[in-house]
């Protein structure tokens, strides 16, 4: 038994202890610069903005300290008012000049840092996007990438790098910026003075620190409430027909409601923690400005300052505690960034994944195909298909017969290289499969299933995905074919209708009209008139038997007139291939189709429908 392919994350490791966090965010930062590096000239600009920015923060500080000690010495004076309109009209132009070079500088900086956000969160999630549609179908079939959690790993992923960034970039950059060149100031202007700000830096790391790991388990819960809620709300959407049938609402309702209590609580709480931690950062900045407070006015009162200097330093102290104010953000995005940015690059980086991809291109097909001891298992190890030997035949109908699970189905998905199979090989005209270019392959064969497809979009658009550039005569032609034409004129715009509006028995003749119009030499069909009425079905068998001139056809079906009417049978049983051979040598054969045959028949209740025939 093969077993399940594993996740390879790269040189991204689990984050485990607190220096292996430390390589993780390395890493995630390296991988983060490639996708960055297109946007170096912004980067640059915004820097330089930022740069800038940091100095005109503390152009307020040296105004106000200006005016004090200016209006001191001022009102002192015989005639105050001559001088203090002065020095009102220069403090109201530099405040002037200050504030315009500052509307341009963040807008700049904003607007830069912005365009970097977005480009990046478009390029990651292109990629992404890319590399998915690159992947083996087993990707897109195992557990860990099951309905909506593949699309919640690469949002998350996406949302929480670009959050990073933006985070950093725009909000927190410019404030630390501005921090660090207030404190060369203030130690510039006294070295006691400028250890006060020095020192509050390190107590506001630890409180930040804590604060967001004490939040940390919280948000997690969160989100992981928030996934469930919406997951709930999508299933209830899918479900609803067998919510309303079952009269099974309250329970709905009362999930719903569950959630959403688990959810207040733990919103609560984290709010309560927010403000209790902010309360006391709040604490510790207010016992910094006292501290500046007296130890300036030690300095002033010594003759060594002068008044204005209060101010001064109270501002300063003020710009670098801002950016520290902030700073359980950035520890809250950086760990969201570590939760959620290495499963993302596990998407990105899955190279197992990628589809196996030959080189021989498919030209003038003739359609033989030969099984040679296939064994398979899906990617959860289920073992479907079991040393399968057999052969297909061109310009034939071939028909998989066999119970529900004995493995039909398995065998289109490995001829059409959705996945490959675990042992044993696969031949058309006499190459190996693998060899084939699979998109080639892929264009060579039509595949019509059970539940097929409908994008949401026109009747046209869907039958022309079979040939995207097809004329409008062929599609008709096309519909024409899988009966269907009438059906859609009836329909009020006509092929210009939504397709979705389309009954299960209609959809399942778009599909079978995309492949008409394909026209492929290669066709797989998977019980394709399973929802079909009595008389489309028949008029599809028409169809089908006008297509398999010159082409290979196999179908799965448990209907009894599409196995009576193929040429060749393949009888499957537990992932056996169990008997071949035609029908009528299979019937003779009294073995499992015999027994499979006989029970289609005893089903058709044949006695009465000749009794009624008769009639
Ligand atoms: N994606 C999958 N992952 C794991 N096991 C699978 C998967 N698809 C099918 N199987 C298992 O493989 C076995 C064969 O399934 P398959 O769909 O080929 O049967 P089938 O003969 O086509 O049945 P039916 O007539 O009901 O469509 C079953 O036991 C099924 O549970």
């Amino acid at each position: 038994m093969a077993s399940p392919p594993k996740r390879v994350p790269l040189d991204l490791k689990p984050p485990s202890k607190p220096k292996d966090r430390g390589l993780l965010l390395w890493s995630i930062l390296k991988r983060l610069s490639e996708f960055a590096r297109p946007y170096r000239g912004l980067f640059i600009l915004t820097l330089i903005l930022t740069v800038l920015g940091s100095f005109t923060a503390q152009v307020n500080a040296f105004v106000l300290q200006y005016t004090i000690d200016t209006l001191t010495n001022i009102v002192s004076l015989p005639d105050p008012w001559a001088a203090g309109l002065n020095l009102l009209l220069l403090i109201s132009s530099v405040l002037l000049v200050k504030e315009v070079l500052n509307v341009f500088i963040t807008f700049g900086q904003r607007y830069f840092g912005e365009r970097i956000r977005i480009n990046l969160s478009r390029d990651l999630s292109q990629k992404v996007v890319e590399r998915i549609l690159s992947y083996k179908m087993a990707f897109y079939t195992s557990d860990e990438n099951a309905s909506g959690k593949l699309q919640t790993r690469i949002d998350l992923g996406v949302s929480s790098l670009t959050q990073l960034v933006q985070n950093f970039f725009i909000d927190m950059l410019p404030l630390f910026a501005s921090a660090i060149v207030s404190l060369i100031i203030m130690f510039n202007a006294n070295f006691w003075v400028g250890m006060v700000g020095l020192i509050i830096v390190p107590i506001y790391f630890v409180v930040s620190q804590k604060q967001a790991n004490r939040l940390q388990g919280f948000r997690k819960q969160m989100r992981g409430y928030r996934e469930t809620k919406s997951g709930l709300v999508i299933s209830i959407i899918d479900s609803i027909t067998v919510i309303k049938s079952f009269v099974r609402e309250p329970i709905e309702s009362d999930k719903h409601w569950d959630i959403q209590k688990d959810m207040t609580a733990n919103q609560l709480r984290i709010r309560s923690i927010a403000f209790m931690y902010n309360a006391g950062k709040s604490f510790i900045e207010q016992i910094g400005v006292v501290v500046i407070i007296i130890l300036t006015a030690y300095f002033v009162l010594n003759g060594q300052m002068t008044i204005g200097a209060i101010m001064f330093h109270i501002l300063l102290f003020q710009n670098v505690a801002a950016p520290i104010r902030e700073l359980h953000r950035i520890y809250d995005q950086i760990n969201n960034a570590l939760t959620y940015a290495e499963g993302f690059f596990d998407i990105l980086d899955d190279d197992q994944a990628i589809e196996s991809e030959g080189k021989v291109e498919c030209t003038d097909l003739k359609g033989h195909i030969e099984l040679k001891n296939v064994n398979f298992s899906y990617p959860n190890g289920k073992q479907a298909l079991k040393d399968v030997s057999f052969n297909i035949y061109p310009n034939r109908i071939t028909a998989l017969v066999g119970l529900s699970g004995a493995g039909k189905s398995t065998i289109i998905n490995l001829l059409v290289k959705f996945y490959d199979p675990s042992s044993g090989t696969i031949c058309l005209d006499g190459r190996d499969l693998e060899e084939y270019s699979t998109q080639s392959l892929r264009e060579q064969i039509g595949l019509v299933l059970q539940n097929n497809h409908i994008f949401s979009g026109t009747i046209a658009d869907n039958i022309r995905y079979g040939a995207m550039d097809a004329t409008d005569e062929e599609m008709i032609a096309a519909a024409k074919k899988a009966s269907v034409h009438e059906q859609i004129l009836g329909m009020p715009e006509g092929y210009g209708s939504e397709a979705k509006q389309l009954s299960g028995g209609q959809q399942q003749r778009i599909a079978l009209a995309r492949m008409f119009l394909k026209d492929p030499p290669i066709v797989f069909l998977d019980e394709p008139t399973a929802s079909l009425d009595a008389i489309a079905t028949q008029q599809i068998k028409q169809s089908l038997d006008l297509i398999k001139k010159d082409r290979t056809v196999i179908i799965v079906s448990h209907n009894i007139s599409q196995i009576i009417d193929a040429d060749d049978l393949v009888v499957v049983e537990d992932g056996h291939v169990v008997e071949t051979g035609t029908h009528e040598a299979l019937y003779a054969n009294h073995g499992k189709y015999y027994e499979i045959f006989n029970a289609m028949s005893d089903s058709l209740n044949l006695d009465k429908i000749s009794q009624t025939l008769n009639h």
